[in-house]
């Protein structure tokens, strides 16, 4: 087990080159499950959750090449095996799985998801889906049980507006007979990726990227070569690094658009922000750094994964900001944390209320969740002294070579062994 270092106070310039999005990969590799002939994928991230959808893919008998960020799957092997356990505790999106061995097998047997604590995270958008596909759908201790005769084709209106559940409806769809409308969709540009997937698979898909998709089924797809989009929460992470410590902090491979939200919030801050084709440039601004509320929406609004990212910033921001997280109300692991490090925050419900600017000091954190801990390393880049911060296999789930991507615009940053021992009660105790 490893924890992570940060000398803070360093200005950071040069360039950054964003990776492919961690909720497009996760949803693009089960979706190679369906198709008949090898399916290949460019610039897949390097992250621990591709890894494990690797292996969950091994598991049910895919042959799978993953060298240099381009995976390629041979899923003509693949057998309904169930997963009940293992693997797929470790990660949210194994919940593809079930919409993808369900359009292919007509049957799929998948533990309850894992991923990252955010209080309550159902799937009853989900299973409502696939049981208006035809479905029977039971949880038998803790496992999802799927089981069609025919797949057919439904309309389907989303009671919540949810990504996983608009996806995991898709790739069942694909394979139905007859039309799916999904109604209420999710607009997210990871679910227009996904999409794009499938239609080169052979699928046949309008809508996507707007609140109705409308999916004719088909008897089978295809192998074919698909590029992935940028992630636009790591470019928003070092949108948020530029204008904390950024001295001409270039974000490369980014689209512009996928980060709008953000691009205004940094703005209305006070921070230097320019948008290039498929580049971002955000620097510090010499002055101090103005409050602003946050509240998180889906897409295109304030995306709640950059709602902890860029609470650490507020910190530096003279006045009050109120920071509302819409989609997941108990998304503020992150605070008491903060706190240790001398930001003056409070939570109220489902809000944050936050009173800059303070003096943050390098402290022993933890992450309790991925984009925890990239608030953490953003405090940790902004303040005095060292910190130190465990739980890095969270970060490690979504961020490609964070330390490098850190060290070669000048920060200093490293990972050090720690031993169980060495740890205070504190750190013992509870999930790391
Ligand atoms: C792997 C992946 O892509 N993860 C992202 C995905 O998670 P995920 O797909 O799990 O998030 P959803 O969009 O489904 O969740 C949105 C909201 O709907 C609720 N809900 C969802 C499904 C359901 O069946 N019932 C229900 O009530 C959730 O509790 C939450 O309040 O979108 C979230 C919201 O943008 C992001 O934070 C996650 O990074
Ligand atoms: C919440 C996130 O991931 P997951 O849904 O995979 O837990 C995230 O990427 O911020």
């Amino acid at each position: 087990m490893e924890k992570l270092l940060i000398e803070g106070g360093h200005r950071l310039s040069g360039t950054v080159q964003i990776s492919g999005a961690k909720n497009s990969a996760v949803a693009l590799i089960p979706a190679t499950i369906l198709a008949d002939s090898p399916v290949t994928i460019d610039m897949l991230p390097d992250i621990s959750d591709v890894r494990t959808l690797c292996t969950l893919l091994q598991e049910i008998g895919g042959e799978i090449q993953f060298i240099d960020h381009t995976l390629t799957v041979d899923p003509r092997s693949m057998v309904d095996m169930p997963l009940p356990n293992g693997s797929v505790k470790k990660l949210r999106a194994s919940y593809y799985l079930m919409g993808a061995m369900l359009g292919r097998f007509h049957q799929a047997v998948i533990g309850l998801p894992g991923g990252c604590n955010l209080g309550p995270r159902p799937i009853d958008q989900h299973i409502k889906g696939f049981e208006a596909l035809g479905a029977q759908v039971t949880n038998e201790r803790g496992a999802i049980y799927l089981r069609a005769n025919r797949l057919r084709g439904a309309r389907i209106y989303l009671d919540v507006v949810s990504v996983g559940a608009t996806i995991n409806i898709m790739l069942a769809a694909v394979r139905a007979e007859g039309q799916t409308i999904i109604e209420n969709a999710a607009k997210e540009p990871e679910i227009i990726d996904v999409a794009t997937l499938l239609t080169s698979m052979g699928a046949k898909i309008k809508g996507a990227g707007t609140d109705v998709i409308r999916i004719e089924g088909v008897e089978s797809l295809h192998g074919c070569r698909h590029m992935i989009i940028p992630d636009r929460i790591e470019a928003g992470t070092f949108m948020i690094i530029g204008a904390a410590q950024g001295r001409e902090l270039l974000i490369d491979n980014v689209i512009p658009q996928h980060v709008e939200s953000l691009t205004a919030k940094l703005r209305e801050m006070g921070a230097d922000v320019q948008a290039g084709e498929d580049q971002m440039l955000v620097s510090r601004n010499p002055g101090k750094l103005k409050s602003v509320d946050i509240k998180t929406l889906v897409y295109p609004g304030f995306p709640t994964d950059l709602q902890q990212p860029l609470t650490s910033l507020l910190t530096q921001a003279e006045g009050t900001s109120l920071i509302t997280d819409t989609i997941y109300g108990a998304r503020f692991k992150h605070i008491d944390e903060l706190r240790r490090m001398g930001a003056n925050v409070k939570v109220e419900g489902r809000s944050a209320i936050l009173t800059g600017s303070t003096h943050l000091e390098g402290a022993k954190v933890r992450a309790t969740d991925l984009r925890a801990g990239a608030s953490l390393v953003i405090a940790g880049l902004m303040a005095s002294g060292v910190t130190e911060i465990t739980g890095v296999d969270h970060i490690d789930r979504g961020y490609d070579h964070l330390m490098e991507k850190l060290s070669n615009i000048g920060a200093h940053v490293w990972r050090e062994a720690i031993d169980d021992e060495e740890l205070p009660d504190r750190l013992k105790r509870n999930d790391r």
